[in-house]
């Protein structure tokens, strides 16, 4: 069983394509459905601890590994019982049936058990499940004590995160082969619960990978506050936007933060205070510039934005610097030699790019490639992309991060490593959303985007 971090995503698709390339090498669908089903049964077996088990089973070959299952549960010594939405239609399917020797139970009125494996639908599923399947799947999911789903919740779209109808939330998802993009993005994800791999001997590979703990050494024994990266926010209408991404660049390991912003809100005195100035943005040792944290959308916002624009040094552009980004200045981002990191929430994103097409993936990548830049397509699900390049999906994070100020807190973080890493903009993106998410698990509930802030010293000590 492989945790999700650092593995690839692979699509509906793209599992076909795989699993023909295995076949090709001498595998067949039978036999990766007997590695998928008796992995999957090994796994029920310990967490059942004797417990009953009941194996819903589908039309095709998610079915199929549930019959799989269900025989070698039942070899095992379990108490198993199936039931099933019909007869199975693929060839493989039928072969695995037959090795199920037991009753097959029809789903309409089926009793529940304490231990709930769901091989209705997979990979393969196109369409909502109709009612009797869909309420047998809840009333069981329901009853059990614990609720296991096979690749994918039932009901659950493999590629996009949709959920076509009621999926009821399931305690663990054993993926085969490779992690899909529903086991990431919301609201499917939401359904899965705990997320594990199971190998079933096939080669998965993909420019699209779950996020990784990042590897950023400490400071050398040669360090100094500058070799460690110095960040800059610009700051304008609202100080204390601005101070919160000061603080986090500093606690994410920045050697030296400037904070260009009059007067408001008060951050750590190791922050250096300056008032705006143009003439600021061409010091050499800016490693990156934040802009967009309580900037404001004003005369001077503009302004602002557009000196960030002409600087020589990489960017990171989020908030109100987004809304500000008209299709002149997205000309200027794709032409700046110096990368460009942006951050926008949906809110943001549609405004930017438009509503568009296809998964957050598609429409994070489509929007990277627009514009030259590294995007990070933050929510409860976040997506990074780099231009024609690869792409990094975040797992379900702290929900407690939706309060205002935690954006600006991820702005000022991925400022941080940008400037100790300039020339690795995509790895720094990822980074700064890791050391957010970190800071966020070990502070657990109820905090408030100041608390984000402080709790980066951990998260950034802990790598
Ligand atoms: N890839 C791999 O390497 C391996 C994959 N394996 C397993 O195979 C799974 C994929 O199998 P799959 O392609 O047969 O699809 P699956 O999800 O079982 O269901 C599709 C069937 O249901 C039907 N159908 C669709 N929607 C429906 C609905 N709402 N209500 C009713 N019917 C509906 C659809 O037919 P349709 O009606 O659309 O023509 C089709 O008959 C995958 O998730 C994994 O578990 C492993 O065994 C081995 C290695
Ligand atoms: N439900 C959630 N689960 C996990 N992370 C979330 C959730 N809601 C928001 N976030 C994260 O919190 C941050 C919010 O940023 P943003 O919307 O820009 O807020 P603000 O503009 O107030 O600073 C983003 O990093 C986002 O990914
Ligand atoms: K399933």
């Amino acid at each position: 069983m492989t945790p999700l971090a650092g593995q690839p995503i692979l699509t509906a698709g793209e599992m076909r394509a795989t699993e023909a390339a295995a076949i090709d090498r001498g595998a067949t669908v039978d036999s990766l459905m007997a590695r998928a089903g008796h992995a999957v049964a090994a796994v029920v077996l310990r967490l059942a601890s004797g417990s009953p088990v009941l194996v819903l089973c589908g039309p095709g070959n998610n079915g199929g590994d549930g019959y799989v299952v269900a025989a070698a549960l039942a070899a095992a010594g379990l108490a198993v019982r199936v039931a099933a939405t019909g007869a199975p239609m693929s060839d493989a399917a039928k072969n695995a049936r037959a090795g199920w020797t037991g009753p097959v139970e029809t789903l309409a009125d089926v009793a529940p058990a304490p231990i709930l494996v769901d091989a209705l639908f997979g990979t393969g599923l196109s369409r909502a499940l109709d009612s009797t399947a869909s309420a047998a799947l809840g009333r069981c999911v329901a009853a059990a004590r614990l609720s296991i789903a096979v690749d994918l919740p039932s009901g659950v779209a493999t590629d996009d995160g949709v959920l076509f109808g009621m999926v009821p939330a399931f305690d663990l998802t054993l993926t085969l082969g490779a992690a899909k993009p529903s086991h990431l993005l919301q609201p499917a994800a939401s359904r899965c619960g705990q997320v594990r791999i199971l190998d079933i001997g096939i080669a998965a590979e993909s420019s699209v990978e779950t996020l990784a703990r990042p590897g950023l050494p400490p400071p050398g024994p040669q360090a100094h506050k500058y070799s460690r990266g110095m960040v800059a926010i610009v700051g304008g209408a609202m100080p204390g936007a601005a101070a919160l991404a000061a603080e986090a660049a500093l606690r994410s390991g920045a050697g030296y933060v400037l904070l260009l912003a009059e007067g408001g809100a008060q951050a750590p005195h190791a922050i250096v205070r300056r008032p705006f100035s143009p003439e600021a943005l061409n010091d050499k040792r800016i490693g990156a510039l934040v802009i967009g944290p309580g900037l404001g959308r004003d005369a001077e916002a503009e302004a602002r934005l557009d000196h960030a624009l002409g600087a020589p040094c990489p960017l990171v552009i989020d908030g109100d610097a987004l809304h500000l980004l008209d299709d002149r200045r997205l000309a200027l981002v794709r032409d700046r030699d110096a990368a460009v990191i942006m951050t926008p929430h949906s809110g943001e994103f549609d405004a930017l790019f438009g509503a568009g097409t296809g998964s957050k993936i598609d429409r994070a990548r489509a929007a990277a490639d627009r514009a030259g830049a590294t995007i990070v397509f933050k929510g409860a699900d976040t997506v990074i992309a780099a231009p024609q390049g690869p792409v990094r999906l975040a797992g379900a994070g702290n929900p407690w991060l939706s309060t205002a100020g935690t954006g600006d807190v991820l702005a000022g973080a991925i400022g941080a490593v940008l400037a100790g890493q300039p020339e690795a903009p995509f790895e720094a993106a990822c980074a700064g959303v890791w050391l957010h998410a970190e800071a966020a698990r070990r502070i657990g509930a109820a905090f408030i985007a100041d608390d984000l802030a402080r709790a980066l010293t951990a998260a950034r000590a802990s790598l």
